[in-house]
Formats: structure tokens, C-alpha cells, sequence
């Protein structure tokens, strides 16, 4: 058994290291579970954020739990690993695993920091558990690094406990989780985990604990498989638009199949986010070096669905505007990658927003949670306060991101600020009848 047994009369004592959308739900999560919690965080703003008790993010639901923990005094973030080194019974690493710039690959150098920093601290036997995403293999080589750089060798032992959590569902699906996986070397480990996570298996969360690659690969594949369920009735919008069939109700036919589900089935502007793109594309470049060509064969053309619908809005876009989009105003109504975050990481809505841009058209954005986010990355797009602010004086109006107040629009009343009342609905979300009575020319990839 590498790792110390908890005192009886005192709470395991908790370490989260990366504290944004995977570290901020797990740190509060776990103080929820009753445990003692130190996260640590090395950007300046998203820490006194915390501390504070405020997310650093838009998460429904995360700041009232961040708020009640921090002023318990159960939970507190820091920068400084010594105060968790020796301190934590379990360090959970939830840094981020971005996609390397210039390839397909994951980038580790984030994960690796963590060992070079925690790894000197470490002279008592201690578990350390990644829930960050990482292509399969990565455990065993933190796992050797942590145990040469550390003063307690190989009494440290890594375990992988993928998450599965949704942006926008954050706090639920930390607390009430559909499975478990734990990835592990020792039945000490597995134990230790089962401790951790006591709360969600009384209510009688599945546990699968099988070996760390298994752990890896179930995550690689669940978001593989997610994307690859989009990428389909994507490219079944596409057999829709050639014979006059409708995507969502042939979503809603198929998904009565329980084998299909209807989960991941809503044809629109393709996956985006931090996560399905750059996952996706790190399975495939792990399974180039690994020599398993069936899995990129398969992936390669799921990516190139995906992209191919912002595309093909670019495309919508030009055979509404016509060519010359000089002097011509186009609205992006969402910026985040999908309703209920503030995330733009690889946002559909911005990416065709910045490619319409690109074509000489201006274009103004409003999103309800976004618009910072936005404004960072794509600086030079123009920005709106409110939704008929962005339409004031549209030629074309893109409905990008699917935000409930987006259906909530009046379309009579838009009618009577834009310049030509031309909607495209890449989220198939609004009621086309509605705006269609209202004098709109209304437009939907996938809908008749
Ligand atoms: N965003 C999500 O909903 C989910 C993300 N994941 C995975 O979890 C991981 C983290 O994802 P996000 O939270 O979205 O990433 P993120 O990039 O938003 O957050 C990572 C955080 O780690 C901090 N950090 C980086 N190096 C550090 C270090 N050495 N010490 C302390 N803090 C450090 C960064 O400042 C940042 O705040 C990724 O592998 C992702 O694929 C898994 C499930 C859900
Ligand atoms: O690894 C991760 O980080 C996470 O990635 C996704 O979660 P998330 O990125 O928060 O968002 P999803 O709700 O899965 O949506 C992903 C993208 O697919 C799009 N989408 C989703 C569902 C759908 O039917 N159609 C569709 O186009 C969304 O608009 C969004 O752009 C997975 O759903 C989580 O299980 C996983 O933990």
C-alpha cells in the first residue's frame, strides 16, 4: 500500500490543481462531499476570483456552492504548492490538455508542469489522480516522472479518473455523475477512491475500475464517439437538404430507438468547445503513433463533417447576401461555443463570425454570457448590448448559438429594425412557422 490511511477523526484533506471549468467544479464538488479542499491555481485573476468565492467562469449554479464552502473555510485556492504538498491525502491534476499548435496532438506541457512542481514537494507516500484528459499511455510515464522526481519515489501512485462533466451542467454532473471510472494500479488506490467519491455511490453511481490505458481510452472514447454522433446527423442534414426531408424530426424517429438514444442529435453548426474538437484530433494523433489506422480513417472524416458545416453556413451566407458583402450587415446572434457558458474555445458562432467578417461584411455579435470572451479573441468583430441592438440595420441575421432568450425574440418587432428580414437558423431551435408569418425569409440547414 503506497499510500497513507486518514486519520479517523478528521475529513480526507483534498488537493485540485487547475481551477477552471474541470477544477473549479471538482474542488467545489469535492468540498460538497465534505471534504477539506486546497485548490491551486497559477493565473492571478481566476485565484482571487475563487477565493472570493465567485467562479472565474460562467457556470449555473457553481457560485452559490464556491461561496458556501469558501466561507466555511473548508474550501481555499492558493498558488503555492508547498501548502498541499504533504498536506493532501489526494492531489487530483484538472489542468488543461490543449490541442498542440501546428499539430493534432495534445499538448502535455501543462500536465508536466504540475510534476516539476509538485514532484520535490513530495516526501510522504501520497495518490495523485488525473482527471484531465490525456491520450492513453500518459499515466504510466506521469507516474515514472513523479516517482523519480520525488523525494518519497515510488511510494507516489498515479491513478486516472477521467470526468465526464458538460459545461452548463457543470455542478450537477460533478455531484451526481453517470459512471465513475477509476483507473488504477492497487486496490489501496481503488479504495481511496471509493472513499473520495462515497457520496455519489451510495446513490448508487456505477463504478467501473479497470486498468489506467482502459481509463484513458474511455475517455478519448466517449467524446469520440459523441462527436461522431453529431458528425452523423450532420451529414444526414445534408441528405435532407437534397430531398426536402427535416433533420430534427428524423432526430427525434431515431432516438425513440433506445439503441440510438436521442442524445447528440441535433444537426446545427458542427461541435465546438474546449473539449470534442481537440480530443478528437488527439485520439487520432495518438493513434498514428500507436499505428491504428481503422480509428483515424474513421475520426478523420467525423472532423471534416464537422467542418464542413461552418462552412456551409459561409456558404448559406453567400447565397442570401449574393457576392459583394462590402457595405452589407450581418448579425451573429451567440458567441459561446453553446448556450448556458461563457466559453468561446473553438466556437462555431465566432469561427463563421470571423470568416463573414473576412469576406468584407460587417459583423456585429451579441451573446448573453460570451461577450468578454469574445471580444478577447476576436477583437476586431463588432459587439451589441442587447440582441436587437446586434439586428439594428441587418441584412442577415445568423442564429449561431442557441440561448433560450434567442427564442424568445419578438420577430415582428426585429422586423421593424433590420435592413431586410433574412434569418438563417443554424441551431434549427427557433419556430420557422412563426417567423415565416411574420414576413421573414427564414432558412435552416437540414429543415425544408
Ligand atoms: N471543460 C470541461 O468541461 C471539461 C474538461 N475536461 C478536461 O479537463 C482538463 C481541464 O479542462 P479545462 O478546465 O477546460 O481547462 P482550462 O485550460 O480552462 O483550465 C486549466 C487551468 O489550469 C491552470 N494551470 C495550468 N498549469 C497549472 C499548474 N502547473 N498549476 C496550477 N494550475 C495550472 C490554468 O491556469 C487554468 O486555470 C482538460 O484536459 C480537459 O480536456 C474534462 C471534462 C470536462
Ligand atoms: O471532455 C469534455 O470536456 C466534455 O466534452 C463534452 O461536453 P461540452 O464540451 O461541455 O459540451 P457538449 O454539450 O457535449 O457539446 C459539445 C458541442 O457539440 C454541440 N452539440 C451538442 C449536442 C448535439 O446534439 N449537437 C451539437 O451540435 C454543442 O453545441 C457543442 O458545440 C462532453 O459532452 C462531456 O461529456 C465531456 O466531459
Amino acid at each position: 500500500m503506497t499510500q497513507g490511511s486518514t486519520p479517523a477523526d478528521r475529513p480526507l484533506r483534498i488537493s485540485v490543481i487547475g481551477t477552471n471549468y474541470l477544477g473549479a467544479n471538482t474542488a467545489a464538488g469535492m468540498a460538497e462531499f465534505g471534504f477539506d479542499v486546497i485548490g491551486v491555481e497559477i493565473d492571478e485573476g481566476r485565484l482571487k476570483s475563487l477565493n472570493e468565492g465567485r467562479a472565474p467562469l460562467y457556470e449555473p449554479g457553481l457560485d452559490p456552492l464556491l461561496k458556501t464552502h469558501t466561507e466555511s473555510g473548508r474550501l481555499r485556492f492558493t498558488n503555492d504548492y508547498r501548502e498541499i504538498a504533504d498536506w493532501a491525502d489526494v492531489h487530483f491534476i484538472c489542468v488543461g490538455t490543449p490541442q498542440t499548435e501546428g499539430s493534432d496532438a495534445a499538448d502535455l506541457s501543462q500536465v508536466n508542469s504540475v510534476v516539476d512542481m509538485l514532484a520535490p514537494l513530495l516526501t510522504q507516500p501520497t495518490l495523485v489522480v488525473g482527471r484531465s484528459t490525456v491520450p492513453v499511455g500518459t499515466s504510466a510515464k506521469v507516474e515514472q516522472r513523479f516517482q523519480t522526481e520525488a523525494p518519497a519515489g515510488t511510494a507516489i501512485e498515479v491513478a486516472w479518473q477521467p470526468e465526464f462533466l458538460r459545461e452548463a451542467h457543470g455542478v450537477d454532473d460533478t455531484l451526481r455523475p453517470d459512471r465513475l471510472v477509476f483507473g488504477v494500479q492497487s486496490e489501496a488506490a481503488e479504495s481511496r477512491l471509493r472513499e473520495v467519491f462515497a457520496t455519489p455511490i451510495a446513490d448508487g453511481t456505477p463504478v467501473v475500475v479497470c486498468n489506467r490505458p482502459t481509463a484513458e481510452l474511455v475517455k478519448g472514447g466517449a467524446n469520440a464517439f459523441l462527436a461522431t454522433k453529431i458528425s452523423f446527423i450532420n451529414a444526414m442534414a445534408e441528405m435532407c437538404d437534397a430531398t426536402g426531408a427535416d433533420v430534427s424530426q428524423l432526430a427525434d424517429a431515431l432516438g425513440f430507438d433506445k439503441r440510438i438514444g436521442r442524445g447528440m442529435l441535433n444537426a446545427g453548426p458542427g461541435y465546438g468547445g474546449g473539449c470534442l474538437p481537440k480530443d478528437l484530433r488527439a485520439f487520432m494523433a495518438r493513434a498514428g503513433e500507436i499505428g491504428v489506422e481503422e480509428v483515424i480513417t474513421l475520426l478523420r472524416e467525423v472532423d471534416d463533417i464537422n467542418r464542413r458545416r461552418r462552412s456551409r453556413i459561409v456558404d448559406l451566407t453567400h447565397e442570401l447576401l449574393g457576392t459583394d458583402w462590402v457595405g452589407r450587415n450581418v448579425t451573429v446572434l451567440g458567441a459561446a461555443f453553446k448556450a448556458g457558458t461563457d466559453d468561446v474555445r473553438d466556437s462555431p458562432a465566432l469561427d463563421v463570425a470571423g470568416r463573414i467578417q473576412l469576406h468584407g461584411a460587417t459583423v456585429t455579435v451579441y451573446d448573453p454570457e460570451a461577450m468578454d470572451n469574445a471580444r478577447r479573441v476576436r477583437p476586431t468583430l463588432k459587439y451589441a448590448a442587447s440582441a436587437v441592438e446586434a439586428c439594428a440595420g441587418a441584412h442577415l441575421v445568423l442564429h449561431l448559438t442557441e440561448w433560450p432568450e434567442f427564442r424568445e425574440l419578438d420577430p415582428n418587432q426585429l422586423k421593424s429594425v433590420v435592413d431586410s428580414p433574412v434569418i438563417v437558423d443554424a441551431r434549427l431551435s427557433l419556430d420557422a412557422a412563426t417567423w415565416r408569418n411574420a414576413g421573414w425569409t427564414y432558412r435552416a440547414p437540414g429543415k425544408p
